[in-house]
């Protein structure tokens, strides 16, 4: 086994269906188990939370084995360290909200110590104001937020989180993911986490599996995966590229930051960022057009010099062109007849002209 990383192997029978899984996952960072209802995605992380036994089965976790079928070992959940976050928040509701994150610090206080981790967990997810309420009289979004903290205060070796957004509106989930994403920056707990939501794909993944009929379809760094041209990922209408830099410069005149990526530069307006912040930019491939000379009258203020490293056609006349620009990939969506009429081939050089970014954090 690898150290620093997670390492999963389960064979798990339910008789009408079965998982197979055979996963190496980074030991830090969010890693999305991505796919259809009914792919797998709850069965394998209850596998990895010991609160399924399968058959056959292997968990890792950064140097510390949890279970290995050929030697007779399985640690049981209750002395995994890991929290678990389920779809709806499971808050005692006879507890108020300090009573349900002391609950689990008493139960386990002998062995983590003293719970000096509460005060930053509370501060992380904001929840100060609310420690003297009873579950009751919170809003989804707070309900999960503290169901966030009472996993995250046992501090546990990894964070596993069942579709934590999937009951909350958009406002809501709009609320409770940037807590998502400080909490991944400021505790360094690797986290395992189910959706069949492609914005919460995009807005938190660093590593992505995708399941499908209980089997690992592909699994990846998110930039790689989603500009790989044999998944559905990269076919979809809703196709881009993702992208993470640093903002380097703000050019007051016109508004417009630049961005550096990894060894390439975008000019982005509306970013409300200020210097040095890392920032992570969506590029949809319908936005993302190819010349092969250079224009120098467009409207177009993004043109990168890229080099074709791989084309694919669906049946409806579309061609998907993934492209080198420094060290990121971008994904093109074209016409069939355009990548044809512009002689479109793997290792061509070409212009993209990027017409509109999204920033997601
Ligand atoms: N305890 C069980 N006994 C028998 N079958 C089960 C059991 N738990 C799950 N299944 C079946 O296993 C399959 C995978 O279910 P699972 O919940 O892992 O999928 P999922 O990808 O998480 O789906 P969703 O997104 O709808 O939650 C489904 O067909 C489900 O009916």
């Amino acid at each position: 086994m690898t150290a620093g990383a997670i390492n999963a192997r389960f064979q798990l029978d339910y008789g009408s269906f079965k998982l197979e899984a055979d996963l190496s996952l980074p030991g830090s960072g969010i890693s999305v188990l991505f796919g259809d209802s009914g792919s797998g995605k709850t069965s394998l992380l209850r596998c990895m939370a010991g609160l399924e036994r399968p058959q056959r089965g292997f968990f890792g976790i950064n140097g510390n084995v949890w279970q290995d079928s050929d030697k007779n070992l399985f640690v049981p959940t209750h002395r995994r360290s890991l929290g678990y976050v389920f779809q709806d928040a499971n808050l005692f509701p006879h507890l108020n909200v300090s009573e349900n994150l002391q609950f689990g610090l008493k139960r386990l206080a002998k062995q983590l110590g003293n719970g000096a981790i509460l005060h930053p967990v509370i501060d992380l997810l904001g929840i100060a104001h609310l420690l003297e309420r009873m579950p009751d009289r919170l809003s989804g979004g707070e309900r999960q937020r503290v169901a966030i903290a009472r996993a995250l205060v046992l501090n546990p070796a990894i964070l596993l989180m069942d579709e934590p957004l999937a009951s909350l509106d958009l406002k809501r989930k709009q609320e409770v993911l940037p807590f998502l994403l400080k909490l991944q920056q400021e505790f360094n707990i690797p986290i395992v986490y189910v959706t069949h939501s492609r914005q919460e794909v995009m807005q938190l993944a660093d590593f992505l599996v995708v399941l499908e009929n209980g089997a690992v379809q592909a699994s990846g760094s998110l930039p790689d995966m989603l500009t790989r041209l044999d998944l559905p990922l990269a076919q979809d209408k809703e196709a881009a590229s993702v992208w993470q830099g640093k903002v380097t410069g703000y050019d007051n005149e016109f508004q417009l930051s630049n961005v550096e990526f990894n060894g390439v530069s975008l000019s982005l307006p509306n970013i409300e960022a200020a210097m040095d912040t890392r920032v992570r930019v969506q590029i949809h491939a319908r936005d993302v057009s190819l010349t092969l000379e250079e224009p120098n009258q467009t409207s177009i203020l993004n043109v990168l010099p890229a080099m074709i490293t791989g084309l694919a056609d669906d049946h409806s006349g579309h061609t998907f062109v993934r492209l080198a620009c420094g060290q990121e990939t971008l994904l093109a969506h074209i016409t069939r007849k355009s990548a044809q009429l512009l002689g479109l081939h793997k290792g061509k050089p070409v212009f993209a002209q990027i017409k509109g970014t999204s920033l997601l954090h």
